[in-house]
């Protein structure tokens, strides 16, 4: 173990003793009036199921977008298995990404939705039956993406990011705008998914929800983390008595 994996909390470090997955160093992308994420490290190990939580505007889902390469950073390195983020062909399937707002083709329906994207990483059709199977989507395979709830598009943007099977998986605001019961729905969903063994993070800003959910929660606040722990301690520590009471 290195001196820098040392200095962690223990939870944290013993989480690590699975190999590390994601190795964030230095990370920034800084917007004016020093918004959006200042430099950040962090690594995580595999299997791991993080929320990222943070009021609006604290920098989750520019954390997010650096890491799914949807933004390019200022500074700072990001290694998956080893390889460096920059190497986006070596990474295009190790990494699956659901923005908030799903980015889906309204006016298709859910399985072209699906196919377009697997004949673009050369998927086999067989797999984007295989994800309607397993995200509850086949009756709803002709729909068009226009006309389903907010839920349901959600389930397909999930559904999408994992077709490539990817090992790391970045979900922003999954449950964003959705009601109780769809709420939960995606949560069972991320629940299903990390059992299948993927690297999970993502992003909240409700973290009472997400307590018996996550392994680790990570809160950011104003482009910073400020805490980085298990929820147990995270909901005995001042971090959340300053933020969220
Ligand atoms: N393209 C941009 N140009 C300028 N400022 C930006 C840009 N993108 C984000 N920001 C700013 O960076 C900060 C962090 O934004 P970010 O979207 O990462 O926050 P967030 O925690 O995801 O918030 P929310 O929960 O509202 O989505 C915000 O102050 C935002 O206004």
């Amino acid at each position: 173990m290195t001196s820098w994996e040392k200095a962690l909390p223990e939870t944290i470090r013993s989480s690590l003793e699975s190999p590390i997955q994601l190795d964030v160093r230095g990370l920034s992308k800084v917007y004016k009036e020093n918004r959006g994420l200042l430099a950040t490290s962090f690594c995580v190990a595999k299997g791991e199921l993080i929320a990222v939580v943070g009021h609006n505007g604290a920098g989750k889902s520019t954390l997010l977008k650096l890491l799914g390469g949807w933004l390019v950073p200022d500074s700072g390195e990001v290694r998956i298995d080893g390889i460096d983020l920059e190497n986006r062909r070596a990474l295009v399937r190790k990494i699956g990404f659901a923005p908030e707002t799903p980015a889906l083709f309204d006016f298709f329906s859910v399985e072209y939705n699906l196919a377009l994207f697997a004949r673009l990483f050369r998927i086999p059709f067989s797999q984007v039956e295989a994800v309607m199977d397993e995200f509850s989507l086949l009756p709803f395979r002709q729909c068009k993406v226009n006309f389903l709830s907010k839920g349901l598009k959600q389930r397909v943007s999930i559904g999408r990011s994992l077709l490539a099977d990817p090992s790391l998986l970045l979900f922003d605001e999954p449950t964003s705008g959705l009601d109780f019961e769809m709420t939960n729905e995606v949560y069972v969903l991320l629940e299903k998914i990390h059992s299948s063994g993927k690297t999970i993070l993502f992003t909240s800003h409700r973290p009472e929800e997400i307590q018996a959910l996550a392994t680790r929660i990570m809160v950011l606040h104003q482009g910073t983390i400020v805490f980085d722990g298990s929820p147990a301690d995270y909901f005995e520590s001042r971090v959340h008595q300053h933020l969220y009471s």
